[in-house]
């Protein structure tokens, strides 16, 4: 549970000044009973002091309640605040592969379903920490008032939380079967809204995905979760029928066995009516927690790295300047497998070697799944090769030199991600070339900047790639990398694409590499990448 110890670190101070309140709480509850225990069995010594006590108790005991909820709800919200950004910079930390394999459905349901369940756990916190607060004090008030009555009561206490405890177990086994199916629904969620075009235009397909995969998935949660509640609801009222059975053995049985006196005796009584209510909330915290303990064990099995200093997001200050004149690729090696690292490999790339020198134009081709988009994720650093080595210029890429390594690139890939806002571009000069090139892109009549937001990115995909595009202009980046880019521009920005900007870029200095299909504009590469499944199969001028 490191995830778990890290946020209860980052809450701590906050934890350790409510657990204080909270107990003061407790013991201030627990005199209380006492003082009013002692007033109704109208004890003549402290007759006079009562009404004074009694005043001071409950004034500390609003002071110690409020304070203490207030202090863990702070603690409360940190832990989730915590949670959200751990877990966004991880996500933004981790290797694309390993977020590929884990997939969106999965990473999505995690980012909301596992930290609400997270986050209610800790809101039941300052509930939960008075109420155990309170029985701790009743519990002493209890074992002061009379040490043979004290011990029946724990061994019922034992009882009571060995078979509750067992029941939970059961119950979060269900959670946790519920917990998988979600992933399962969030799939289909994504279905629902990424293929909402296709399945209004197939009703067949529609009835099918609704009936056959979305319906019993969400059935299935529904009965998993159902029936793990259901089991902590047994639990509950078992719970709850020990808890009668207890004050019916301490009024009708245990007195005559162990001699208590009345005063004894209804200040037993009195402490364990008074119990029902914090012994309730402690029972109703139980299933939170079990959810949310199911919530953390899904995110650490994502494995996405915690505290991995190579991979911190920001380490940016440490960065060598840009650059580099010639770029190896050496016996380059990747492998696409299923889920499981065992399963034979469904595409290898390489093993490849290749020389890019700085300045180059170079056109990534070759038919479809064969590979270009794997190799632009290499030259990129977005895949780490599983073998063989990039050297830039005279050094070998090392783990650590990735992110630095990155930085070289500016890609429009095909399933590109349009931001509109000017993320991270703040350069004035910059910033003054949006004009010119929204004109340069004729999207001009189209798309304004308001601000540092583009008015609209309600285009069609031509003018959204057209955007892209101008991003990455923006991004100014010694090397730019374009996955078919051209193949939704009609043909009179295709061919200003090729014949234009393309050149304009590599007479700027810039590396470019283009994957393409387009064969009538490979005459202006200087040097054609073609691959054939997974293999270098040319790497010379057109
Ligand atoms: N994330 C992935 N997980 C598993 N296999 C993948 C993944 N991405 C691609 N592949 C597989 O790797 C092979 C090469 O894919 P890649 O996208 O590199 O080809 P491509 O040459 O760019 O194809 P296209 O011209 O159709 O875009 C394909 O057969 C594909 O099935």
């Amino acid at each position: 549970m490191k995830l778990f110890q890290i946020l209860l670190e980052a809450a701590w101070p906050t934890i350790v000044a409510a657990a204080i309140a909270g107990l003061l709480n407790g013991g201030s509850t627990a005199a209380l009973i006492a003082l009013i225990n002692a007033t109704l069995q109208k004890t003549p010594a402290l007759q006079r002091l009562l009404p004074w006590g009694f005043i001071l108790l409950g004034t500390l005991l609003l002071l110690t309640h409020f304070s203490s909820q207030v202090l863990l709800v702070r603690a409360a919200q940190q832990a989730v605040y915590e949670m959200r950004l751990l877990l966004s910079r991880q996500i933004l930390a981790s290797p694309l592969r390993q977020l590929e394999t884990i997939g969106h459905p999965q990473l999505l349901a995690t980012l909301t379903e596992d930290v609400d369940a997270v986050s209610r756990s800790f809101s039941v916190l300052p509930n939960l920490f008075n109420a155990i607060a309170i029985v701790i004090g009743c519990l002493i008030y209890m074992g002061w008032l009379s040490p043979p009555l004290f011990f029946a009561l724990v061994a019922l206490i034992v009882i009571g939380t060995g078979s509750y405890l067992f029941l939970a177990g059961r119950a979060k086994k269900f959670l946790e079967q519920a917990r998988q199916q979600q992933d399962h629904l969030f799939h289909h969620f994504r279905t629902l809204t990424e293929g909402n075009k296709e399945l209004k235009l197939n009703r067949q397909r529609r009835l099918a995905f609704f009936y056959g995969e979305l319906t019993p998935t969400a059935q299935k949660t529904r009965q998993q979760n159902e029936l793990g509640y259901m089991v902590f609801a047994i639990a509950a009222s078992w719970g709850q029928l020990l808890l009668f059975v207890t004050i019916g053995f301490f009024l009708f049985t245990l007195p005559h066995l162990l001699g208590a006196t009345p005063t004894v005796l209804s200040g037993y009584v009195l402490t364990i009516i008074y119990l029902m209510l914090p012994m309730q909330q402690v029972i109703d915290a139980i299933p939170v927690f079990s959810r949310a303990s199911v919530a953390l064990k899904k995110v650490e099995s994502l494995q996405l790295s915690l505290g991995d200093p190579r991979q911190d997001i920001n380490n940016r200050g440490e960065l060598p300047p840009l650059g580099w004149k010639t770029l190896s690729l050496r016996q380059i090696c990747h492998q696409y497998r299923g889920s499981h690292e065992d399963e034979p490999a469904t595409f290898t790339l390489g093993p490849l070697s290749l020389t890019i020198e700085a300045g180059e134009l170079v056109f990534i081709v070759g038919g479809n799944g064969s590979g270009k988009s794997t190799l632009a994720k290499i030259i990129t650093g977005l895949y780490i090769p599983d073998q063989g080595e990039i050297w830039v210029d005279d050094h070998c890429l090392q783990l650590q030199d990735y992110e630095w390594y990155r930085q070289h690139f500016v890609a429009v890939f095909s399933d590109f991600y349009l931001f509109d806002s000017l993320l991270g571009i703040e350069s004035p000069e910059r910033l003054a070339l949006i004009p010119h090139y929204l004109e340069k892109l004729r999207l001009s009549h189209k798309v304004r900047l308001e601000g540092n937001r583009f008015s609209t990115t309600s285009l069609s995909q031509g003018e959204r790639k057209r955007l892209a595009l101008l991003l990455a202009y923006l991004d100014d980046r010694p090397a730019y990398l374009f996955d078919e880019w051209a193949a939704d521009q009609d043909p009179m920005f295709r061919d200003i694409f090729y014949r234009q900007l393309l050149p304009e870029l590599k007479a700027q200095g810039k590396t470019v590499f283009v994957i393409s299909h387009d064969d009538r504009y490979f005459d202006v590469a200087d040097r054609l990448i073609k691959l054939d499944y997974g293999q270098l199969v040319l790497a010379s001028h057109p």
